[in-house]
């Protein structure tokens, strides 16, 4: 295998070092004058992260290939930085089943881009009634550990129960898409508040997504097993949080980077890109989301890339899919809000990005130190270019992007996964 000598990179505390890899293993760090036969990497004044993780990605390979494929997917999530994502459930058929979680690993693994894990079902079909085979995809060799119906919620309280019990067996752990489907309804679509009234779109209020997770943290600590919060969307939610973090329940939680800056006053001209499930909220909660992430309440950013083809996406507001890509700009919206806001440091995005993603995964190869014997997965840093986002530039295969037009700072320069160069400056190596 090929040798690969990263130059200069910014290791974060111990400054610039060269990094050699071999095999897919960082083998030497420090000041390395040359390596034979090595490919160059110049990483002079770029940020090195352990190569980014993210929970929650929607391929929608199989079924709706004409949105997203697994191996386009990978290919936005490399040149986003990501050495591991999630890939939910909710395809068609559902990943409910060992093999299906099974041809999912196998169909990852022929990319070589990325490691694409497996997200089981919580219950059958996303049925919400009867569980999946949690123990036997566990047991398979996709080996899945993080369970969800995401898209859906687990809402039956006896059937959350059961799942929690179930997984707590093998440290599985239950991501919660949290909707009380009595407090927000399939229709619902907007943050209920004067402006939805006004819009007369169908209110998604706070408290359907916080009594959710008020109740979920209580059956945790009940049955002692963990549960994960897909998509925070509230200041109620974070409140919930705090509090079950400081009994010491086993409770972790994400953020996507559009709830950490998109405000729902984006949807008053009905333009169905900003339609997303949680729904855009007020700036009040954008602002406790951001402290939230910033304090540790909230572990992990999460894109909840959600790719939607046009004749799903373009319709009146009511009628269009919920979902906004992720993937390319997670990165650099997260440098641009919460390192340029002076929220977080570097390091602080490699806890949010990359270690503690990882750490809920349960993935040990991903999230680790770049320091000698660590699997080669890192991500290379431009902290001070400035991107203008361009929806059609995206590897995606859809083109429902929330970001187009904007200019954030902070880039992903090149990304690097088991030693080998996948992207750089946007395009696959
Ligand atoms: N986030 C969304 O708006 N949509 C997701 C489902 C989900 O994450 O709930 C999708 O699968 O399209
Ligand atoms: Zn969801
Ligand atoms: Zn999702």
């Amino acid at each position: 295998m090929a040798t690969l000598l990263i130059t200069g990179a910014d290791l974060l505390g111990t400054g610039a070092q060269d990094l050699l890899v071999e095999d897919g293993v960082i083998t030497e760090v420090g000041s390395i004058r040359s390596a034979k036969g090595a490919d160059v990497l110049d990483a002079d004044g770029l940020v090195a992260l352990p190569g980014l993780v993210d929970l929650h990605t929607h391929l929608r390979e199989p079924g709706r290939e004409d949105a997203e494929t697994i191996a386009s997917g990978a290919a936005a999530a490399a040149v986003g930085g990501f050495t591991a994502i999630l890939a939910m459930a909710n395809t068609s058929p559902v990943t409910d089943t060992a093999e299906a979680a099974e041809r999912i690993l196998d169909l990852g693994r022929a990319t070589g881009l990325v490691d694409v894990v497996p997200v089981g079902a919580v219950t059958k079909g996303l049925d919400g009634e009867e569980l999946a085979e949690l123990g036997l995809m566990h047991r398979s060799r996709a080996a899945v550990t993080v369970f969800s119906d995401d898209g859906h919620c687990v809402h039956n309280a006896r059937v959350m129960r059961r799942a929690l019990e179930y997984v707590r067996a093998f440290g599985g752990v239950i991501s919660q898409h949290a909707q009380d489907p009595q407090l927000a309804g399939p229709n619902a679509c907007a943050h209920e508040g004067e402006l939805s009234g006004r819009l007369g779109l169908p209110g998604w209020p706070g408290i359907a997504e916080e009594s959710i997770v008020a109740r979920d943290v209580m059956l945790a600590r009940h049955i002692g097993s963990r549960v994960h919060v897909a998509h925070v969307s509230t200041a109620g939610t974070v409140e919930v949080i705090r509090w079950a973090k400081a009994q010491g329940i086993a409770v972790t939680a994400e953020v996507t980077p559009h709830h950490l800056v998109l405000t729902t006053d984006l949807i008053a001209g009905y333009d169905p890109t900003y339609k997303v499930n949680p729904p855009l909220r007020p700036q009040e909660d954008v602002d406790a989301l951001r402290a939230a992430l910033a304090d540790g309440t909230i572990d992990a950013v999460a894109t909840d890339h959600a790719p939607h083809a046009r004749h799903d996406k373009e319709h009146a507001f009511t009628e269009a899919a919920f979902g906004m890509l992720g993937l390319e700009t997670s990165l650099s919206v997260v440098s641009d809000v919460m390192v340029g806001g002076g929220l977080l440091d570097w390091a602080g995005v490699a806890r949010v990005m990359s270690v503690a993603p990882a750490r809920i995964a349960g993935l040990a190869a991903h999230g680790q130190p770049l320091a000698v014997g660590s699997p080669a997965h890192l991500t290379l840093v431009d902290r001070d270019a400035t991107v203008t986002v361009d929806r059609s530039a995206s590897l995606s295969l859809s083109r429902n992007n929330p970001w187009h037009g904007r200019t954030l700072r902070g880039a992903v320069h090149a990304t690097v996964f088991g030693g080998r160069l996948t992207a750089q400056k946007g395009a696959i190596a």
